[in-house]
């Protein structure tokens, strides 16, 4: 719980100052005004989170958490639960979605083992379980309160350890087989919505269990109703280990004036629980593509983020904010490196 206080207690609001200094050079950049859309408004926010950012080469690193999910039993997903250990030993050993990406980006892969279903012996992933895999959520609650906040400090403790070593942009990935049903729950229940509305095919599911995945989470949110207004509660009774520790993460990130990239579907519901926690948080998330997962475009509205890349991927892993790295880097390059109206001798236009 120390850790946890820390990290709560050290959350700020971004500079507004930095942020209107940084608007108005780039308004003075030779370009048209605001003809580099999205990429104006990236560099506008990372000003506002820390200014430094601009004058240092980024090192980055995508955080993975992996964990498992009692509710596989329900038969909710296309892959066996094994897969999610079996995928953790391979993004651990560069072998993924994500590691190649990265490997794209100049980014590096953190793995950490927050809650699989077995043991990896793997010197490339972080054994930080909490348990073997969530309890199934229409029986008993996914985990205890206790363990869903050792979860978000193991995200925390992750962060704060990468960025002791000088990693500056983070961002949040995760491996669990069945864990887009605990984050369509987690929508659901912030959002006071249907499950049907923020359910999809996961990794494939066959579109003929969909209704049953809906009704599923349905069940879930019926036995235990979570609180909305208490985050950690969401958490604990329809949550997941590697969702926790992400939410975790990007805690700490705001916390140190990090800047950290959402991924996919399963990572907003991270950001949800994150900015739930404290609103703050929100101006430290980049929220990098818009998941083709159903729910996905849904979820973010309901936290106020709005996709950059439209690349209709639906891996998570971190995989679309691992492809933002490089929507970032640019946004930093377009200050340092072009020339100005005012070098020109022109007027802005
Ligand atoms: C081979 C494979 C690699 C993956 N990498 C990420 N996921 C993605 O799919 C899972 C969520 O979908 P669902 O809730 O339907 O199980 C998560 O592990 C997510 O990271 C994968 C899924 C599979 C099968
Ligand atoms: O958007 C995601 O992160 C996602 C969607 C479906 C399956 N796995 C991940």
């Amino acid at each position: 719980m120390k850790i946890m206080e820390k990290v709560l207690k050290n959350i700020e609001k971004v500079d507004e100052s930095q942020k209107a200094q940084m608007q108005e050079y780039v308004d003075g950049l030779l370009k048209p005004m605001g003809s580099l859309g999205v990429l104006e408004g990236i560099a506008v926010q990372v000003a506002g989170i820390d200014p430094e950012l601009f004058n240092k080469p980024t090192k980055k690193a995508v955080l993975v958490f992996a964990g498992d999910h009692g509710i596989c039993e329900e038969g909710i997903t296309s892959a066996p639960q094994p897969v999610t250990a079996l995928m953790t030993n391979f993004i651990a050993n560069g072998k993924s979605g994500v590691g190649a990406i990265s490997r794209q980006a100049g980014a590096d892969v953190i793995v950490t083992d927050v809650g699989v279903n077995a043991t990896l012996d793997n010197p490339n992933v972080r054994n930080k379980k909490v348990r073997f895999g969530t309890g199934n959520m229409v029986k008993e609650t996914a985990m205890t309160r206790e363990e869903a906040v050792q979860a978000l400090e193991i995200g925390m403790e992750t962060a704060l350890e990468m960025i002791d070593k000088g990693y500056n942009v983070l961002a949040t990935g995760e491996m669990g087989i069945g864990n887009t049903t605990p984050s369509s729950a987690i929508f659901s229940v912030f959002g006071n919505i249907d499950p049907q509305e923020v359910t999809g095919i996961g990794a494939n599911l066959s579109s003929d269990l969909l209704d049953k995945k809906s009704e599923v989470i349905r069940r879930a949110i019926e036995k235990h109703q979570p609180d909305p207004q208490d985050p950690i509660d969401v958490l604990y009774k329809v949550g997941g280990l590697e969702i926790a520790a992400m939410a975790g993460a990007m805690l700490a990130g705001a916390s140190k004036k990090v800047p950290v990239l959402i991924d996919g579907f399963i990572s907003s519901a991270a950001a949800a629980i994150a900015v739930k926690m404290d609103p703050c948080v929100n101006d430290y998330l980049i929220c990098s593509h818009a998941s083709a997962e159903k729910g996905a475009q849904k979820g973010l509205e309901l936290i106020g983020f709005k996709p950059y890349l439209y690349m209709d991927m639906r891996l998570g892993e971190g995989s679309g904010a691992a492809l933002a790295f490089n929507v970032v880097d640019a946004a930093i390059s377009m200050v340092n490196n072009m020339g100005t109206y005012a070098e020109a001798g022109i007027d802005v236009v």
